[in-house]
């Protein structure tokens, strides 16, 4: 029951059918990767899922329960959690300042908040960065604050959106480190919407592939490297990312 369930998932904008009937089970624990060429569906999929965007048809159930519509704040105290694409920081904040908006989102005093913010710095290693202003630490650490903020919110479901985007290979491997360590420590679901196939392949137990708003396949990455529809659709569009994937 505890598990985050997409069922027969429609978004439509007007005559283009983004998302076109996607199912899929996310559980507590497991590391499941969402990707798929440019277009295939991937950042609406997310933005169904979180309340960012409401869908067309199909039902959103978090334990068993409807939260078909529901808003991305009522999620996150459920526990269900995302981050965005592009650093969404406060600049002029200090680090812990933009951690603790994490807390506070889902209910949190400011007190406690603060708390926990220096907790979750703490457990990724940054504490040193706490009281730096966020727009003065590199891109690759703020991308790491996104992620302590986000678990500021204590999620059971973490829904991250290409997380590795601009990380270098230094970067891109803690993050590898980071996420195994919030399913296996926190016993966190997370789902990665993912373009960098070499994080995906090393890092989620199971893969979802979406093209033209549908499913393609879905298994564990040497099964979906292997999978000739998947092939296809990458190698129709924008070049082979996952051939590579394969051949690296
Ligand atoms: N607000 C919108 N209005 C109209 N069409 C949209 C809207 N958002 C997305 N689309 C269309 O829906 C389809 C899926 O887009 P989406 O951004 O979800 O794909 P994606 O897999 O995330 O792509 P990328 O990898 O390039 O980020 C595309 O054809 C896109 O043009």
């Amino acid at each position: 029951m505890d598990d985050l369930d997409v069922r027969d998932l429609q978004v439509h904008f007007g005559g283009v059918k983004a998302i076109d009937g996607v199912s899929l089970t996310l559980s507590q624990g497991e590391i499941l990767g969402l990707i798929g060429p440019n277009g295939a569906g991937k950042s609406t999929l997310l933005n169904a899922v979180t309340g960012f965007q409401r869908p067309t048809g199909g039902m959103v159930s978090l334990d068993g329960r409807d939260v078909t519509g529901v808003a991305p704040q009522r999620l996150a105290r459920r526990r269900l959690i995302r981050t965005f694409q592009a650093a969404r920081l406060f600049p002029a904040l200090s680090v812990a300042e933009n951690v603790e908006l994490g807390a506070v989102g889902v209910g949190g005093s400011r007190r406690s908040g603060l708390r926990t913010a220096r907790e979750v710095l703490a457990w990724l290693g940054l504490e040193q960065l706490a009281d730096r202003p966020a727009g003065a630490v590199p891109h690759g650490a703020q991308r790491r604050v996104c992620v302590a903020r986000a678990l500021a919110g204590r999620p059971r479901f973490l829904l991250l959106d290409e997380p590795a985007a601009g990380l270098d290979e230094d970067e891109s491997e803690r993050l590898v480190a980071d996420a195994r360590r919030v399913r296996d420590e926190l016993g966190c679901g997370l789902l990665l919407v993912e373009h960098d196939m070499s994080v995906i392949m090393r890092l989620c137990d199971r893969v979802h592939v979406l093209d033209s708003g549908a499913t393609i396949a879905v298994g564990p990455p040497a099964e979906i490297q292997r999978d000739e529809a998947v092939v296809r659709a990458y190698l129709g569009t924008s070049g082979g990312e996952v051939e590579h994937a394969r051949t690296a």
